[in-house]
């Protein structure tokens, strides 16, 4: 077989319009050299991307968002679809990883991923019918496997979002300048950034209050669900979500943010309090019929910041007769 390299691997992935089935893992062995530099490390991260985005769905029960109990206040979204979803966009998870260990200059990478998000977008549609499902998080996650690939051994969650946002901030010459989706016209009508500000400034809610917040639910003994049900509502404190903004305006933005404040006061997800509260607010937002989707991507973007972190990213093969990074 002929042998391709990274970069051309990278290119080849984020070509065109095709659904993610395109994508060619084939392509991982270089006749003469081996395993391709970056492959594995690539499968890890899509995988833990993938896995984060499954862990978002199921984790229950959220506020006004799809869960193992229902569809919150979505009409078109369902457990079912959302994990269909993720795992479309694996290959486009893997193809951004590849070229984040690839491509050196940082202009060719941003604009190498832009297209790759693109085509993930389309393959998000093609598996959902045309229901957006997950456009926030192939952005945020996108921009993490990527930065995670550039250099795994600086991986603290603050490094790898820092990186993300590097990439976030330069430009791409082939991304339309306004896209006319929900998100973009809130952020124009209300005055806020949404989720390309929120990837430009390094991910602040992830950084300074999902990881946070998750960390210290888990050292005081909350289960592990309560531990990222804290970490969802300390986002939803404070985000300006394009979702909520979208569908219900100012005023159903601060009953979800004000609701997720009280639930923490309260104690918490892990409470008995705090669970009451909880429930309270679901039952609220489901009555707007609004959901706060950018915060749900954001705790996926903590939990793989997070596996990056703290699993065992170290051990996967990344270079020619290497296993450690
Ligand atoms: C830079 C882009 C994000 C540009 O996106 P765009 O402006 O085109 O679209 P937005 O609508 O703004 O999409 C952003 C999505 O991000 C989530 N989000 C919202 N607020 C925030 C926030 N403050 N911080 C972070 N993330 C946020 C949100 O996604 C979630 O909600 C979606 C479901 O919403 P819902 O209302 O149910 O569905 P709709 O169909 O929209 O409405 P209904 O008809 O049902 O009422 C779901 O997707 C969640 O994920 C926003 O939707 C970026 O996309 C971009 O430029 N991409 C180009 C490619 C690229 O460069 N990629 C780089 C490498 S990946
Ligand atoms: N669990 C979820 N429910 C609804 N919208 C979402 N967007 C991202 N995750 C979501």
């Amino acid at each position: 077989m002929n042998a391709l390299n990274p970069m051309e691997i990278a290119t080849a992935s984020a070509a065109g319009d095709r659904p993610s089935a395109s994508y060619a893992p084939v392509l991982a062995w270089d006749a003469e050299r081996g395993p391709v530099p970056g492959f594995e490390l690539a499968d890890w991260l899509a995988d833990a991307a993938v896995d984060a985005l499954i862990d978002e769905a199921t984790l229950t029960p959220k506020p006004g968002l799809v869960d193992l109990r229902g569809n919150g206040a979505h009409d078109d979204l369902n457990w079912m679809l959302m994990c269909h979803s993720a795992r479309a966009l694996r290959p486009a998870f893997h193809a951004m990883a590849l070229a984040g260990g690839a491509i050196a200059d940082p202009r060719t990478l941003r604009e190498r991923i832009g297209a790759a998000g693109r085509d993930a977008e389309r393959a998000m549609m093609h598996a959902t019918a045309g229901v957006n499902t997950h456009r926030g998080a192939i952005w945020a996650l996108g921009l993490i496997v990527t930065a995670a690939a550039q250099d795994p051994a600086a991986r603290s969650a603050q490094a790898v979002a820092g990186r993300a946002g590097a990439l976030a901030r330069l430009h791409d010459r082939h991304a339309p300048a306004l896209t006319g989706n929900k998100g973009a016209l809130a952020c124009l009508r209300h005055g806020v950034g949404g989720a390309r500000s929120q990837a430009q400034r390094d991910f602040p809610h992830v950084i300074e209050l999902a990881l946070p917040m998750l960390r210290q639910s888990r050292r005081r003994g909350d289960s592990e669900d309560a531990a990222r049900l804290n970490a969802l509502l300390a986002v939803m404190a404070r985000l300006d979500d394009t979702c909520l903004l979208a569908r219900g305006g100012r005023a159903a933005l601060e009953a979800a943010q004000q609701g997720a404040q009280c639930v923490l006061d309260a104690g918490g997800a892990g409470g008995v309090e705090g669970a009451a509260a909880l429930h309270a607010l679901g039952e609220d937002l489901v009555a707007l019929r609004v959901s706060p989707g950018g915060a749900a991507d954001l705790l996926a973007a903590a939990l793989l910041l997070d596996g990056i972190e703290n699993d065992n990213m170290e051990e996967v093969e990344t270079h020619h007769g290497t296993t450690a990074v």
